[in-house]
């Protein structure tokens, strides 16, 4: 399998070599040269597999030759080893139509645990094949940060330097970061917002003085959803839950509360593999560039308002570059142009063919403070489920989509409760307690050091403490 980048000029890689890249050179996203399909009856062959094997047999075209097939069932094993549910992703119902997908039983609490836990052993596999360093560079608005962190703690080879916004993160979110005292592990909160930290993050791939592929010092890495291994762990959920509701016979819609777009990104690679998905929900907070992009082609960044879903606070949407490139026609030239102008102006319009394009799969929704509230209040009520912020967005969402009622509605449940206690608390009048595998979170120490946010003093931090690589 080869990857090609969506803005056309940077090398064309091998599945390893998009693994450590992170970015591509041209500044554009990796993507699969062409979609992996498979035929009805493979997927029918599909139910009822474990996660892990799932996992391997999904994966196993995007990875191509870069692992043997031992090595990649080895990895999936090791990774979904540590989920805390032996399902990894279980699904519940609330009614006949509406269903909840549980992400969130890895080690940090997140969705982002699916991912990270296969791509830290990736990264660890690929460089034991070197003398390479990686100097990983990633920006978190509370979850991504802490799953990387869980993921590569104390690897051999390996630095991480993650950027928070200070101040607009849960106490949970920051607590599982900054209380992981490996010395490979560098905690860094920002004045400004996610957006700014991604910003500084994909600079620092570009810069010529720090990343090699430039001519510079480090070998920088990715582990935010810019990495197209994140992406491709992330299909496999949607296989398992469509699978267990009766595909490929039956289609499945999903909701997706959205962000960086990579989760939903995953569902549109599933569907582009042959999954029957009916519908893909985009559901937003009141920062909501993607509903505004999917509904009128308006896709203009605004400033970002904090919410009680802070890891949805983000306007400037990493993935749906991809979506645009391949709804597009995949022109590499244009896909760049386009990207260079929003990057000028923080605003573009989509092309016909990528509002058409969107349009046969993705609908969108956005949800305010008081839609959050009513659908956690709801999942209370229905099915005694206590459910975080971002995934009521989801649900809100889901129950106001037009999806045919005899299809099923999958709400992708993002984040444990416990992460977002007092969002929670405030909407359904319960407190819900963090899982004893967190340990005693709230008396461990923290460290992590502050900066201005600007994009000199964020290298110049990263320069100082790094290891050199080329
Ligand atoms: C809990 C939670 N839900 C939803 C999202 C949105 O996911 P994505 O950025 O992949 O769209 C995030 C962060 O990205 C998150 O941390
Ligand atoms: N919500 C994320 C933001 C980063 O998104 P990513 O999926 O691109 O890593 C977070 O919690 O950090």
């Amino acid at each position: 399998m080869h990857y090609i980048s969506t803005r056309g000029s940077a090398p064309s890689l091998d599945f390893e070599g998009v693994t450590l890249a992170g970015l591509a050179s041209d500044g554009g996203l990796y993507v699969p040269q062409e979609w992996p399909r498979f035929t009805e009856a493979e997927i029918a062959g599909l139910a009822g597999l474990p996660y892990a094997e799932l996992a391997a047999k999904i994966m196993s075209p995007f990875v191509g030759n870069s692992l043997t097939p031992d090595e990649l069932h080895e990895l999936c094993a090791t990774a979904y080893g540590r989920f805390a549910h032996a399902a990894v992703t279980p699904l519940k119902q609330f009614d006949e139509q509406q269903w909840l997908l549980e992400l969130f039983h890895g080690p940090t609490l997140a969705f982002k645990d699916v991912a990270l836990q296969m791509l830290g052993l990736l990264f660890e596999t690929f460089l034991s094949r070197s003398d390479a360093h990686l100097t990983i560079v990633g920006a978190t608005s509370g979850d991504t940060g802490s799953a990387a962190i869980d993921a590569v703690a104390g690897r051999d080879k390996i630095d991480i330097f993650m950027l928070h916004p200070k101040g607009r993160v849960s106490d949970v979110q920051r607590r599982q970061m900054t209380t992981v005292l490996a010395p490979n592990v560098h905690n860094i909160a920002i004045d400004g917002s996610f957006d700014d930290a991604q910003a500084s993050v994909k600079r620092m791939f570009n810069d010529s003085d720090m990343a090699s592929s430039k001519g510079g010092r480090f070998r920088i890495g990715a582990v935010n959803s810019i990495n197209w291994a994140r992406l491709m762990a992330q299909v496999v959920y949607y296989f398992a839950a469509a699978l267990q509701l009766g595909a490929p016979q039956r289609k499945v819609a999903f909701s997706v509360p959205t962000g960086n777009f990579g989760d939903v990104f995953a569902g549109y690679v599933a569907a582009q593999m042959g999954l029957p998905i009916e519908r893909l929900i985009v559901a937003t907070n009141v920062n909501d560039i993607l509903h505004r992009a999917l509904a009128d082609g308006d896709y203009s960044a605004g400033t970002v308002t904090p919410t009680a879903a802070p890891s949805m606070d983000i306007q400037v949407s990493s993935n749906f570059e991809r979506l645009l490139f391949d709804c597009g026609g995949r022109d590499g030239r244009a896909m760049a142009e386009q990207m260079r102008s929003f990057e000028a102006d923080k605003a573009m319009q989509l092309t016909n063919a990528q509002r058409t394009g969107a349009a046969g799969l993705f609908t969108s929704a956005r949800a305010d403070a008081d839609d959050m509230a009513m659908a956690m209040r709801w999942a209370n009520d229905a099915a005694g489920e206590i459910i975080d912020p971002h995934t009521a967005i989801g649900l809100f969402a889901a129950r106001q989509s037009d999806v045919s009622a005899d299809i099923p509605v999958v709400t992708l449940a993002t984040a444990h409760p416990a992460k977002f206690v007092d969002a929670v608390e405030r909407a359904t009048g319960t407190r819900p307690s963090l899982p004893t595998r967190v340990g005693d979170l709230f008396a461990r120490e923290e460290r992590y050091d502050e900066l201005a946010g600007d994009y000199e003093s964020i290298a110049s931090y990263v320069a100082e403490r790094a290891t050199e690589s080329r």
